[in-house]
């Protein structure tokens, strides 16, 4: 476990661009030592403008996309091509270009399944679950995650770990989640133990309406007010914030 690191930025543009910057450096360094490399993507505001940034660095050209694996820290319980779907948002700013002209397999695309008639949501972490041990070392249950990012809920969540929610002490490596807070209310979720297996956990955040939950987690509360301060990377843990996310 990895103390918290935090960075500041001026601005959540400065910020995604920075995001952008440091992942595509990461996979940059990662790739000379180690393949493949398998990184756990977010959905909300600013993860997905953080993959729009990916998409228009200079950078983009340099990876060996073909060797790389996606995977994501939550993912909404809805219908195939809903528009609420982490995967369809970061697919259109990023990923159906990195598949269509820059050598990323489709199937290196690892997606919690959509809502479908007669599956329930418990069903659908399971057979996540399922895909994630397909690609564990032998004996595990895990890939590697080289990196994880997690958008940071105005309650202090991350992926779909809410304050006083059932998933707070899910078992095992996903979650399926009823009643979310934040709509829509069905999610997939990994756990704890699955986002703290992470080499680099990244916290991303912006905007005054971060500022009280940033401070609470950094601030050591409690997991069910602050599931944020609760995660953390084996070698590394960085809060990435802008000004105002940290009241400044
Ligand atoms: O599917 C989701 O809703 C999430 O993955 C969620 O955990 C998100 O990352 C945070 O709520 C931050 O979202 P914003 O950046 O939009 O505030």
């Amino acid at each position: 476990m990895s103390a918290p690191l935090v960075v500041v930025h001026p601005t959540a543009e400065v910020l995604s661009d920075a995001v952008a910057a440091r992942l595509l450096t990461r996979l940059l360094d990662v790739q000379s030592v180690r393949t493949p490399v398998h990184v756990v993507l977010t959905g909300g505001t600013l993860g997905i403008a953080s993959l729009a940034s990916v998409a228009a660095s200079p950078l983009v050209g340099a990876i060996d996309w073909s060797a790389v694996h996606f995977w994501w820290g939550d993912e909404r319980y809805v219908a195939d091509g809903d528009a609420d779907r982490n995967e369809l948002q970061a697919r259109e700013v990023l990923l159906d270009r990195l598949v269509a002209s820059l050598g990323l397999p489709a199937e290196n695309l690892h997606v919690a399944p959509p809502a479908a008639h007669g599956v329930s949501v418990h069903q659908a972490a399971a057979a996540y679950a399922d895909e994630l041990a397909r690609f564990a070392p032998p004996g595990g249950t895990l890939p590697s995650f080289e990196v994880l990012m997690l958008g940071v809920g105005p309650d202090a969540h991350v992926a779909s770990l809410f304050p006083d929610h059932a998933g707070l002490s899910a078992l095992g490596t996903t979650a399926g989640i009823e009643n979310s807070p934040k709509p829509p209310p069905l999610r997939v979720t990994l756990t704890f133990d699955a986002i703290n297996s992470a080499r680099e956990v990244w916290l991303i955040a912006s905007g005054e309406a971060k500022a009280d939950a940033v401070s609470r987690s950094l601030g050591g509360a409690p997991v069910e007010e602050a599931p944020a301060g609760h995660v953390h990377g084996t070698e590394r843990t960085l809060w990435l914030v802008d000004a105002a996310a940290v009241g400044r």
